[in-house]
């Protein structure tokens, strides 16, 4: 690309040096830039990529982009573009080079404190069902139309998702779902993106430690919607909001005349509207209200708040042109999301479930959740990870002795934190149920399972489909799902796999 056609693209640049260059690519990371590599200098949370600039033209750029002007007396032969935000500058750059490939795609995304990557596996089954070919990334896994790999991050950094989004249309996909952490939104990841649908699941506490009050964590997420107003990249989004969620009901409202809203809950003001929820241990069934007509929904998800994310996603398909008697007619081979209310077997009449709940509200809907299933006890197992949100140890304590008979508090990726110094603050909020403490999560889960009694059921929460177990000074294989099994299969030989 001409460094010219690129510049051309902002509005608030000051340029030094000759826009007559030819470029094969832009980087934000020093160690990777080199002849014809852009580098854009970000303010990172840890570094400060301006610090790295000399590093980069050591490496063969002659293109940087920084948010403070050319030094005096810098080389000629450099061309340097001043401006106010370079991560935003990286993501219209790192679209760009992919030929803004998400304008041939329908792209659906989902922010929302709880169930963005539910909701995201949804919508990617029903475009699937539809088009065949459709593109998927989140905070389990990143689907390029061909490939499947684990992800890495929820929403990736602009770079990566522009380049993922590149490859996802070379591969033929017609749509791609994602999940839009409020992470992605702040440090502008997904600036430059236009959507056909964004859907808001919930807000509810977490991620306290990044954001710092629950009001900038709303606004990051609310910012979105804003700025997909203000400017839609040319395509028309509708804003699927959760209107039974106070804070999307204020978004939806304050969206009124600026975006089409799409509004989906139990309440009668809505667009999408579910009725008469039936529930099994092995799925629901309820009524949807869409745009005027009534349909049957049969899934094999449990809980109500499967009813939110699947709601979300009907209304999400039709914004980008699945008509709801499609998205009804698929959902009933929907796909069990990875460790999200996987029930993993049982023996000896005792069933387990592991589920990611690791926030106060997950938590409770996920212990209400199995209790409607009239369990003899319901056993709960969690911790809360280190390095993370503080503010909700007790909330996910007082959640879990609330809505369970019996709790064993462990460890949940404790990273550089002392296990036990945050189980301590977890037992704050116990109150005076009944608990114990095991730390070591591998002897929680097969004591706890060995211990079930006929009609119990034990919720192994807060790490569901992950693989690894995160200490100080080390990172261990570990996953909730092969501890279970392996204490079913120890109990008893009936344990099955899902
Ligand atoms: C705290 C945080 O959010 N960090 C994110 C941020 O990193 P950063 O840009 O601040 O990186 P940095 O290390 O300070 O470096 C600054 C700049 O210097 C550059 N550099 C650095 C070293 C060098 O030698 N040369 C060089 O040029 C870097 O390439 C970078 O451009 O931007 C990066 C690119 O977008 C992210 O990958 C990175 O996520 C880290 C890995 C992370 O753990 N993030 C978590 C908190 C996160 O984002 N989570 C959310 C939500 C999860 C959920 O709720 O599901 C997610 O979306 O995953
Ligand atoms: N709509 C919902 N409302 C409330 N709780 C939910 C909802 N959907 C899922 N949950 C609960 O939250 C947990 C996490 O769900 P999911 O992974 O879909 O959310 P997420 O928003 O992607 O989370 P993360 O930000 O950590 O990736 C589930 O395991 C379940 O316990
Ligand atoms: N996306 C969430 C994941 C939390 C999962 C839990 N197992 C933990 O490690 O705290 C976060 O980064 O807060
Ligand atoms: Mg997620």
């Amino acid at each position: 690309m001409i460094l010219r056609d690129l510049a051309a693209k902002l509005t608030r640049v000051t340029v030094a040096g000759s826009l007559d260059q030819e470029l094969s690519a832009v980087t934000d990371d020093s160690r990777k830039a080199g002849a014809g590599i852009l580098f854009v200098a970000v303010r990172g949370e840890v570094v400060d990529g301006h610090d790295y600039i000399d590093k980069a033209l050591e490496a063969g750029s002659t293109v940087i982009v920084a948010e403070h002007a050319q030094p005096r007396n810098f080389s000629t032969d450099v061309t340097w573009l001043h401006v106010p935000d370079s991560r935003y500058v990286l993501a219209v750059f790192a679209s760009a080079f992919n030929g803004d490939a998400w304008k041939d795609m329908a792209v659906a995304g989902v922010t929302g404190t709880n169930g963005k990557t539910t909701t995201a596996f949804l919508v990617h089954h029903l475009m699937k069902s539809q088009w065949h070919r459709a593109g998927l990334l989140g905070t389990v896994t990143v689907d390029d139309g061909e490939t499947e790999v684990a992800a890495t991050s929820t929403t990736p950094g602009s770079l990566e998702l522009q380049n993922l989004l590149g490859r996802m249309r070379d591969h033929g996909c017609r749509g791609v779902s994602m999940e839009v952490s409020s992470h992605g939104i702040d440090q502008q990841r997904i600036a430059s993106l236009g959507f056909d649908a964004a859907i808001f699941t919930n807000l509810t506490q977490d991620h306290l430690d990044y954001h710092g009050t629950m009001e900038r964590y709303f606004e990051a997420k609310k910012s979105w919607f804003d700025k997909l107003a203000d400017n839609p990249l040319g395509k028309k989004p509708v804003a699927v909001i959760n209107v039974d969620d106070a804070h999307g009901l204020e978004i939806a409202e304050s969206l009124e005349g600026k975006l089409p809203v799409y509004r989906f809950g139990f309440g009668v003001h809505t667009d999408f509207r579910a009725n008469n929820l039936k529930q099994s241990a092995r799925g629901m069934e309820f009524e949807l209200t869409a745009k005027g007509k009534s349909f049957l929904v049969r899934a094999p998800l449990i809980g109500r708040f499967n009813v939110y994310n699947l709601l979300g996603a009907i209304a999400a398909a039709s914004a980008c042109g699945i008509r709801p008697r499609e998205s009804v007619a698929a959902i009933a081979e929907a796909p069990q999301v990875p460790g999200r209310m996987e029930n993993i077997g049982h023996a000896g009449g005792a069933t387990v479930f592991v589920d990611y709940a690791h926030t106060p509200d997950a938590l409770e809907n996920a212990c209400r959740t199995l209790r409607e299933l009239n369990p003899r006890r319901l056993i709960t197992v969690f911790g809360c990870g280190g390095d993370r949100d503080r503010a909700k140890r007790p909330l996910m304590g007082a959640a879990a002795a609330q809505g369970s008979d019996i709790c064993i508090i462990t460890s949940d990726n404790p990273r550089s934190e002392e296990p036990m110094a945050i189980i301590q603050e977890i037992e704050k909020g116990m109150g005076g149920a009944t608990y114990k403490v095991i730390a070591d999560r591998e002897e929680a889960i097969s004591s706890v399972i060995k211990a079930a009694r006929a009609g119990d059921i034990v919720l192994i929460a807060g790490k569901g489909h992950e693989t690894y177990q995160q200490f100080a000074d080390r990172t261990i294989d570990f996953d909730d799902r092969k501890h279970a099994w392996k204490a079913l299969r120890e109990r008893s030989e009936t344990a099955e796999r899902p």
